[in-house]
């Protein structure tokens, strides 16, 4: 019966589940072991300066009544003393306790940050960036609550309770324990509270993490949501999640509120007895006045094993709910064990090939039933098709980024399972549809293709890509800023760094998913000769969405709903008269006449 009551006890309050978030916050906590045993230190001269002061009250005030001045005055340098040794503690302990706690959510954030990398790309599809963002700077700060001041409490309350126990005592039994009477409603306001909290605090962090996605996407939208006046509709939602955010921390206000009342109504009833009692002692000549003041200031270190631990086990409930998101995003299996980084590319001598690859998004749709495609060497290989094709799919799977449930992909007839992800990436240049630039120079941007390109190298890359003369136009040359995702640029000049990007990495394959923006027609001539340059010499797979564009390419794959269904060259597929005929006829309806020729 008394195990199965600690059982439910254990159960309700959830030490299990706590467990589990303080092992994973131990290994952090190791690290910096000298620290905490410099705090552990500090508290124990703490507890002696804490009883030291007592001593102090009793001896100061049996001194005043028995008028011994000599000794007054030798208690007050005693005094003195006690007060210099407390000003420096306090000082001592922010400044190792904010060293401890700044270093362990250092490497938090370093590592959080590290597996975000590592995720496999299909993470993405269900968890917002903003959500990411919440749990790097919302969640991570939150530890504090259980790094910091409240896991040494855990020591130094009781710790300070017993030496003021053994100290009171000597003094008094009965008093002393009458301070411990009243510990347990404390304990069971952070029983209840506790739990409440940290139910309040998952669902608080959640609408934290929502707010952030919606604001990333909002920032990042704000012309779109200028130019069709959406700016009311998004108004009106930051307001309301403003709201949610305020009613769960109001819910939270309240019942932390009603915690402490718990606590502290404990504290005053233990503090008022105490003094009824021991001033009746006092009148009654058992102890004397000094004793009753040592009593007073001792009283607190009694009962705040109970109401401190109690207090600090809602600021522990708190902080424990933003540590089961983070573990949530550790528990998401990585797909590479090291950050991939940026090595020489694997030659491609022979070809890439898609063997009967079955692969959907969703574990339930198939995009492709068993796909086979090869793509030779150093040729180029245009894939067209109506949209949904599953064309970018292809992209993503030669990358590696998605895997396929059944089939492989042959680079040289080594399947790209087996090789090195950095390796497989770093042979492949991809140059997008919408040109990605980070927030930095010029120079920077161009840069991402090859880490180490010296600046002759970087200007040659750009000289190809037809975009050094205008960077040279610019005041600051290639330092200049391209800003927020390359805002300051137009479309045309973003593309020319992506494919100077490119062309600086070198990788023997080129991925090329065509731009479908109408460019002007000089701009236009100026990318197609830049990407005439990148494909050279190199095995080239590009979605095309111009047909114009690809006339000349030495195979086309015509793609219908995850097959392919035509595979050629353009005038073998114009003589065919299927679907490539029917894209062709639709892109320039006035050529019907060459295309029946
Ligand atoms: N992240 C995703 N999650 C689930 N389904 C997806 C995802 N990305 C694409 N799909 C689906 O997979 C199929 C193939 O998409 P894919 O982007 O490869 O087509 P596409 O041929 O490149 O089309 P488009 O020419 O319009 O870009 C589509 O039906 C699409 O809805």
């Amino acid at each position: 019966m008394r195990l199965l009551s600690a059982r439910s006890i254990r159960h309700f309050l959830e030490i299990g589940e706590v467990k589990k978030p303080l092992k994973f916050l131990g290994v952090y906590m190791r690290r910096y072991w000298v620290l905490y045993m410099s705090l552990f230190f500090l508290l124990t001269i703490g507890i002696l300066n804490t009883l030291g002061f007592a001593w102090f009250m009793k001896n100061m005030t049996d001194s005043a009544i028995a008028l011994d001045f000599d000794r007054l005055g030798r208690l007050f340098m005693v005094g003195a003393a006690l007060t210099v040794i407390s000003s420096a503690l306090l000082y001592l302990n922010i400044y190792l306790e904010s060293n401890v706690v700044i270093k362990i959510k250092r490497d938090m954030k370093n590592d959080l940050f590290n597996h975000i990398l590592r995720l496999p790309a299909s993470h993405f599809n269900h968890q917002h960036s903003g959500e990411m963002v919440s749990h790097l700077t919302n969640d991570v700060g939150n530890i504090e609550g259980i790094i910091g001041i409240n896991i040494l409490n855990m020591i130094r309350l009781p710790a300070t309770a017993i030496a003021a126990m053994i100290f009171l005592m000597n003094i008094d039994a009965k008093l002393t324990l009458l301070g411990f009477i009243f510990g347990p409603i404390a304990v069971l306001s952070a029983a209840v509270f506790g739990k409440l909290l940290r139910s309040n605090s998952k669902t608080l962090q959640a609408a934290w993490g929502k707010q952030y996605s919606f604001l990333n996407d909002s920032l990042m939208s704000q012309t779109i949501i200028r130019s069709f006046s959406l700016e009311r509709l998004f108004f009106q939602r930051y307001t309301a999640s403003n709201d949610t955010l305020a009613s769960l921390q109001l819910k939270d206000a309240k019942i932390y509120g009603w915690f402490q009342v718990g606590a502290s109504a404990a504290l005053s009833i233990a503090y008022l007895a105490n003094v009824g009692l021991g001033t009746w002692y006092v009148a009654k000549g058992i102890i004397t006045v000094g004793s009753l003041m040592a009593f007073t200031t001792l009283m607190q270190y009694l009962i705040f094993p109970f109401t401190g631990i109690a207090g600090q086990w809602g600021s522990f409930q708190r902080s424990l709910a933003s540590v089961d998101r983070i573990m949530a995003v550790f528990d998401t299996p990585v797909q590479t064990n090291e950050l991939p980084e940026a090595l020489p590319g694997k030659e491609l001598r022979g070809s890439i090939q898609f063997r009967n690859i079955q692969f959907s998004y969703d574990g339930s749709t198939d995009v492709f039933k068993s796909l086979n495609l090869t793509v030779p060497a150093n040729k180029i290989t245009a894939l067209v098709g109506s949209s949904g094709a599953g064309k970018s799919t292809i992209f993503l799977l030669l990358q590696g980024l998605y895997k396929p449930a059944n089939g492989e992909i042959l680079f040289d007839s080594t399947p790209t399972e087996q090789m090195d992800l950095s390796q497989l990436r770093s042979s492949i240049a991809y140059v997008p549809q919408e040109a990605v630039l980070f927030d930095g120079t010029i120079r920077e941007n161009i840069a991402y293709g090859k880490l180490n390109a010296d600046m002759n190298e970087i200007k040659q890359a750009a000289r190809d890509a037809n975009i050094d003369d205008f960077i040279m136009s610019l005041p600051d040359g290639y330092e200049t800023s391209v800003g927020e995702r390359g805002v300051n640029l137009s479309g045309g000049q973003r593309q020319r760094i992506a494919i100077a990007r490119a062309i600086l990495k070198n990788a023997p394959v080129l991925l090329l998913d065509e731009a479908t923006s109408a460019l002007d027609s000089e701009t236009e001539h100026l990318v197609k000769s830049a990407l005439e340059r990148l494909m050279k010499n190199r095995t080239t797979l590009v979605i095309a969405h111009r047909l114009s564009t690809i006339q000349n390419a030495d195979q086309i794959v015509v793609m219908d709903k995850g097959s392919v269904v035509e595979q050629g060259r353009h005038h073998d597929l114009i003589a065919m008269h299927g679907l490539y005929t029917r894209f062709y006829q639709l892109q320039f309806p006035d050529e019907g006449m060459l295309v029946g020729a």
